[in-house]
């Protein structure tokens, strides 16, 4: 069996900086490294970027925004082909699965718009857990600031409200599920790589030796 690692955190806490660099690092010690995210390339993601992330202003009936139930179902569907046709396969064949987002995004983001946290974890049951997931944890002033520019000013205020629910649901998550450890994003992005390689070699590579 290979070895699941997931990056969480807010938009613009890091995770696809941070995907990459440890990808390296894997490769570099000879690991087989699949890099991949959620929502995927797939047609379930494509259809998430056109339902969900743009407001679901196109391809609707009357415009109207699709309901949060029908948006968890999507991410959940999306991950279901994501873990059956990628990660199961991958971690079979021995190799490193990292992921940029995974089920904990479901938790953290569609409890935030409020969905009932027992009902998206019975939902994503289906998701096998990996050995660790990253939370890369800062303000959400900061992160703002990382990717101001991504977004229209007028939506920012918004954005930023929901970013700290789900910041805060994201630490709660931390007490339900032992696989998460937090690792401060604020400081540079080498600090960050070097904290993310010492919880590997921690929680991981000194389990399996
Ligand atoms: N530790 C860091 N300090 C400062 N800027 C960072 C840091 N890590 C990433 N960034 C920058 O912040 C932005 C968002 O990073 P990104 O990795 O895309 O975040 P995410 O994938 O979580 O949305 C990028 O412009 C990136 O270069
Ligand atoms: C995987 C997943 C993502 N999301 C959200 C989090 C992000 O705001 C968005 C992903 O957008 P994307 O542009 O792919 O990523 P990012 O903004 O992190 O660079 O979808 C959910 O709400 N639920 C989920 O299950």
């Amino acid at each position: 069996m290979g070895i699941f690692i997931v990056l969480e955190g807010i938009d613009g806490a890091g995770k696809s900086t941070q995907a990459k660099l440890l990808a390296k690092w894997f490769e570099k010690r000879g690991y087989e490294v699949v890099l991949t995210k959620e929502p995927t390339d797939t047609a379930f993601g494509k259809l998430i970027r056109r339902l969900v992330l743009t407001g679901g202003r196109e391809g609707i009936i009357d415009g109207a925004k699709i309901s949060h139930e029908a948006e968890a179902l999507l991410f959940a569907a999306d991950r279901a082909e994501h873990v059956k046709k990628l990660i199961e396969p991958s971690l079979k064949a021995g190799k490193v699965v990292i992921s940029d987002r995974y089920f904990y995004s479901s938790l953290a983001y569609q409890w935030a718009r409020g969905l009932d946290l027992e009902w998206l974890i019975n939902l994503n049951k289906f998701a096998i857990r990996p050995e660790l997931v990253i939370l890369l944890d800062l303000p959400v002033k900061e992160s703002m600031k990382r990717i101001n520019g991504r977004k229209l000013k007028s939506e920012f205020d918004k954005i930023a409200e929901l970013q700290k629910k789900v910041r805060e649901n994201y630490l709660k998550l931390v007490e339900m599920f032992p696989e998460m450890k937090i690792v401060n994003a604020l400081a540079s992005i080498e600090d960050v790589h070097n904290d993310i390689v010492a919880l590997v070699e921690h929680e991981i590579l000194s389990k399996k030796e």
